[in-house]
């Protein structure tokens, strides 16, 4: 199927979740995460939009000893990582997306990992954002580990594999871990 008529498929089954289920799944993936940031010092999260996963409540425990940082949208198509302190000022993006407000810049090798928003995914860990080639042009920068996170209604029977997409280590949903550094695949 072409790509437009999964990513709009699966934006639509992310917008049909009600509020409570949406709090209680991103709480599950959360839970998952953080098994996987024990070692991580420098993580680069997202600012969920209404729809996303939203991982903000764990940013208040990640402060204590982590360094966080969230996409900036620069020209078109580019994307940095800026630092994001507690209480730092935000502003809304063309995307009505949050981002700091004052840009505290960090380079891309920094990153131990890197928390990747999804728009729709399949069991081989291809992913889909929202077509605009951000997450593809960062990613390729950084031997962060890579973890996709999205409910699990985004899950598409196969999404092609095109040659500018950088795969996912990890993709978690609230009830699945696909691990994609081991060959043996999913559990
Ligand atoms: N929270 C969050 N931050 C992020 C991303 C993301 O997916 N989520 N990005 C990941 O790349 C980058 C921003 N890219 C984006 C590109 C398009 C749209 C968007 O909503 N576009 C259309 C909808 C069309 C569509 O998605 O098909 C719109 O504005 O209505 C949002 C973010 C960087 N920051
Ligand atoms: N590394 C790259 N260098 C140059 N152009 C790229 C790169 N990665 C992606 N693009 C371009 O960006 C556009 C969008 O790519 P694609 O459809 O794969 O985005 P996506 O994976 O849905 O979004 P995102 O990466 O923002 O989450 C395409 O036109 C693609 O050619």
């Amino acid at each position: 199927m072409a790509d437009r008529t999964l990513r709009q498929a699966a934006l639509r089954k992310r917008a049909r979740l009600s509020q409570d289920q949406r709090m209680s799944d991103s709480a599950k993936i959360a839970r998952r995460l953080m098994e996987h940031l024990r070692e991580a010092d420098t993580i680069a999260l997202y600012l969920a939009d209404e729809n996303e996963v939203d991982l903000r409540p764990l940013l208040p425990l990640l402060w204590e000893t982590k360094r966080i940082a969230v996409p900036v949208c620069a020209a078109k198509g580019a994307m940095c990582m800026s630092e994001l302190t507690e209480d730092a000022p935000l502003v809304k993006n063309r995307y009505g997306i949050e981002e700091p407000a004052t840009l505290k810049l960090l380079p891309a090798s920094v990153f131990d990992v890197i928390v990747v928003p999804i728009v729709a995914f399949d069991a081989n860990g291809h992913r889909l954002g929202h077509g605009m080639g951000y997450y593809d042009r960062y990613l390729v920068h950084t031997t962060a580990c890579k973890i996709g996170v999205a409910f699990d209604c985004q899950q598409v029977a196969q999404i092609d594999a095109r040659p500018h997409d950088v795969a996912m280590d990890l993709i978690l949903t609230p009830s699945a871990v696909y691990d994609f550094r081991n060959p043996a695949g999913t559990r």
